[in-house]
């Protein structure tokens, strides 16, 4: 990088709206989508689709609720001609669906485009030409008279030919490619002509696509040039207002967005960002944002791993496990606080409630995800995590003093391996550590009875170094009853200090889970862990689980 940059580069200004609207509106509906992921993806892949593949990804388009698709450049080549003929000819295009094709301002490509859409019920047909002042020296060795030229000429090829297949239902699409840097009254000079000639009314609108075909500065300046277009352009109730952002500077979804509120009324874009360079808009990430704003985009992305997964099969390039909505890791939190707070909110969160979960902007589950990614455990974790997954996996819902202790000993764990933890794993190492010690005494049976005074005496069964062992206790209640037995046999201190209990599992299938805080020696206390069909084992087995693991801790 040179140190002076100003003196290589220079800003871009854009045009002077001092009295801008764009920033008070608000988007309400969705603008009209148009994928162009089968052309201006396409034509950036490293391997263009085939026709199989682009089938496939056109099946999915509509499946997914697009109403116009770009569908290639027909006259480029004989794969896009064949495929948009085996569209047609095979029948693969709903009725509500309205295919686009782009072509130069050239006449023989403008009238091979008309004969590859020969039979459609409606089509678009896209024309465009570089307008802004670096194309016209540098590519086109010409003026602004020799493109606006270019751009009235292929208009008027583009009327003639396409009257000549008169049983295709016409849309007429004008791109001034490079508009985000042409100046903008000459952009809007080239755009009137275009519309004057084609002649657009109410019924039959002529779509002006304002692309960003560089993105030039901050996603305003984008905004501004828009809504200028929007109250300067003749026969503005004519026309359909489109958008098509690159993402050259990252901001196409930002640019997109204000676009819409400076007065688009159509945006064009790919599927999670594909296109030339760094991209064109991302149409998920537009679509969903509305979403999260409680408008509905018309574009349905409830099974996105689905989705995600044949974009990356055709595009033959990966979505980034961060990219918003669809990466791999965006419903995923490592960090303890963010644990804490996404357990807490998934907690008291109601199906029909307004969505508030901490650290989630939308509901995982409306896009067909799971929550079971929502929090992985490594070393940056927390006992909010690890309580989560223990419940989510395995239905153990721990006290607060417990989650503390085995969070403590999770990250034990993780320090020493410095990997991921899944909630398999976590399980397991519950399991290792609280419910399968070394059985120092073994549970075997035990018996309650009342006596005269209401007071409580159990007998308990126990294998003590394999030989069987009685051993009994009086109580208030039957766990002061079986805490009292187990002292005698001990002949160690054992205060219970909290009990916890809770069922996993309904009907039949119903288990116990037990938790005793015990306090077994003057200062330290130490947690026994449970499960039996029965709640009074579950709480006697806790016990003796606390004290097997301060056998086998001392050991
Ligand atoms: C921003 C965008 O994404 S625009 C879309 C870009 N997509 C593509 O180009 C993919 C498909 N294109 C192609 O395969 C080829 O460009 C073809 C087959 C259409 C045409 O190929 P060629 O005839 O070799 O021409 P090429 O693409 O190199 O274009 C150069 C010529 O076309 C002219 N030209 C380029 N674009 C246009 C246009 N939109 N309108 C009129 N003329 C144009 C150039 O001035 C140049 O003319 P010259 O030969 O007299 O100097
Ligand atoms: C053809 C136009 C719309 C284009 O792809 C661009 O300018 O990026």
């Amino acid at each position: 990088m040179i140190s002076q940059p100003q003196t290589k580069y220079q800003p871009f200004r854009g045009v002077s709206l001092p009295d801008r609207q764009w920033p008070n509106n608000h988007i309400t509906h969705p603008p009209i989508w148009m994928s162009t992921d089968l052309r201006d993806g396409n034509q950036a892949l490293i391997d263009p689709m085939s026709i199989e593949t682009k089938l496939r990804f056109f099946k999915q388009l509509v499946a997914i609720g697009f109403k116009q698709i770009e569908v290639g450049f027909p006259s480029a080549s004989d794969i896009d001609f064949n495929f948009v003929r085996l569209l047609i000819e095979q029948d693969h295009i709903p009725d509500d669906v309205t295919i686009e094709v782009l072509v130069q301002a050239r006449y023989d490509l403008i009238e091979r485009t008309v004969e590859s859409l020969r039979g459609a019920k409606q089509a678009i047909l896209h024309l465009y030409n570089p307008i802004a002042p670096a194309f016209r020296e540098l590519v086109y060795k010409t003026d602004k008279a020799g493109v606006k030229g270019i751009a009235t000429q292929g208009t008027t090829w583009v009327k003639a030919l396409t009257e000549q297949a008169p049983e295709v239902n016409w849309t007429y699409q004008y791109s001034p490619e490079v508009f985000s840097s042409t100046e903008i009254e000459f952009a809007k000079e080239v755009c009137d002509a275009v519309v004057d000639i084609w002649q657009p009314s109410r019924d039959n609108k002529i779509i002006i696509n304002l692309p960003a075909t560089i993105e030039m500065n901050t996603p305003n300046t984008y905004a501004d040039q828009i809504e200028w277009m929007h109250r300067h352009l003749n026969q503005r109730e004519h026309i359909i207002l489109s958008v098509h952002p690159h993402n050259d500077r990252g901001t196409a979804v930002a640019a997109a967005e204000l676009a819409v509120m400076a007065g688009a009324d159509r945006v064009e874009g790919c599927l999670f960002g594909n296109g030339e360079r760094t991209g064109n808009v991302d149409l998920v990430t537009l679509a969903l944002n509305l979403y999260t704003q409680g408008v509905h985009p018309n574009l349905d992305f409830s099974k996105i791993d689905q989705v995600r997964k044949l974009v990356e099969e055709c595009n033959q390039l990966p979505v980034h496990p961060r990219h918003p909505y669809a990466g791999e890791l965006v419903f995923t939190a490592f960090s303890g606080s963010h644990q804490d707070a996404i357990k807490k909110g998934l907690a008291v969160q109601k199906p029909n409630d307004i969505w508030q979960v901490p650290y989630l902007p939308i509901d995982p589950a409306d896009l067909g995800r799971g929550y079971d990614a929502v929090v992985r455990v490594n070393s940056q974790s927390g006992k909010g995590g690890v309580s989560f997954l223990l419940d989510r996996q395995a239905g153990l819902q721990l006290p607060r003093k417990l989650q503390i202790e085995f969070s403590r000993i999770v990250q034990q764990n993780n320090d020493s391996s410095g990997k991921e933890m899944s909630a398999v794993d976590i399980v397991a190492l519950f399991e290792a550590t609280y419910l399968t010690q070394p059985d120092w005494i073994e549970y075997k049976q035990s018996q309650i009875n009342t006596l005269a005074d209401n007071r409580q005496k159990i007998d308990i069964q126990l294998i003590y170094n394999d030989s069987p062992i009685s051993i009994s206790g009086i109580g208030n209640g039957p766990i002061d009853a079986a805490a009292n037995a187990i002292r005698s046999f001990t002949d160690e201190p054992l205060e219970i200090v909290d009990y916890h209990e809770h069922a996993i599992g309904e009907g039949s299938a119903v288990t116990a889970v037990c938790y005793l805080e015990l306090k077994t020696d003057n200062n330290n206390t130490r947690f026994g862990v449970a499960k039996d069909s029965n709640i009074m084992t579950a709480a006697i087995k806790a016990m003796l689980g606390g004290i097997n693991r301060k056998v086998a801790v001392a050991a």
